[in-house]
């Protein structure tokens, strides 16, 4: 038969790593659809941000495979993984916090273009970085606050900007390492609707500990244990699967 379903974004097969004789990556198995939003939950010390590192590029695998786009990424550096269209935030702040919120997102605009320092002018007066940066505020909620040092942002509101940035680079598939780590129930929330609108322009690949959140936001969740994929499927094949249960002591129906 003719299968005509599309191929997958982001296909890992076979994916392994080992830090001397701790494998934190053990022939994981992972496949992510286009307009797909992907969630990794799995208990503390599984190898969830070594995956999202050996898919980012931040970490090189030991062997198997990682296809993004029907290309191979194993072997390519961090930044040409993002030039094939991986955007990526990260569990600590990566902002430029004595600049502007707008500010931020015109230099991540501008990294993304490659502008070289022989053509440099001030990028806080460039008209094609103030319009898509704009833009991308907006879809974040946080056109209001263009004109704040990121420095004086709330919790909820640096963790949005990092992800304004991300985007900046015009990703296929984000990847976000615990977006609501360290957020209180309203803040996460608003999260949890932002995702939900980019997650109509874009996939996503998360990492997250807190499970109703997950429930909440994701088509479909692997569960990683001692580096292994151990199940993946919908909130409620997920909720209801015997090996999660037990590998979480009952912890997840509590979501
Ligand atoms: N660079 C490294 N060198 C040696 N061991 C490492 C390194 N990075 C991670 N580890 C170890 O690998 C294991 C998996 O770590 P990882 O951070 O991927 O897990 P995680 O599932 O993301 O955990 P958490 O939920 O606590 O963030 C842990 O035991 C960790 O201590």
């Amino acid at each position: 038969m003719v299968d005509f379903s599309p191929p997958p974004l982001l296909q890992i097969r076979g994916l392994r790593k080992a830090f001397g004789a701790l494998e934190v990556t053990r022939g994981v198995e992972l496949r992510i659809e286009p307009g797909e939003i992907h969630a990794i939950i799995g208990p503390n010390g599984a190898g969830k941000t070594s995956l999202i590192n050996q898919i980012s590029g931040e970490l090189e695998a030991d062997s198997g495979s990682i296809l993004f786009a029907g290309r191979e990424l194993r072997g390519l550096a961090v930044h040409q993984r993002a030039r094939l269209g991986l955007g990526r935030t990260y569990q600590t702040s990566s902002l430029f916090d004595r600049m502007s919120v707008e500010h931020n997102v015109m230099l991540a605009l501008q990294s993304r273009e490659g502008h070289s320092f022989r053509f440099w002018r001030p990028t806080a007066s460039d008209p094609r970085l103030i319009n898509p940066a704009r833009e991308i505020l907006q879809r974040l909620d946080l056109l209001p606050l263009r004109t704040q040092r990121a420095a004086d942002l709330a919790h909820g509101q640096r963790r949005q900007l990092e992800i304004a940035m991300a985007l900046a680079t015009r990703p296929k598939l984000l990847l976000l390492d615990e977006p609501m780590a360290g957020m209180g129930q309203e803040e996460s929330w608003q999260m949890v609707e932002a995702l939900r609108r980019l997650g109509k322009e874009v996939s996503i690949l998360f990492v997250e500990h807190d499970m109703e959140t997950v429930f909440a936001l994701a088509d479909r969740i692997s569960v990683l244990v001692y580096g292994r994929v151990i199940a993946c499927g919908d909130a409620d094949s997920i909720r209801n699967d015997p090996q999660v249960r037990s590998a979480y002591l009952g912890g997840i129906e509590d979501a």
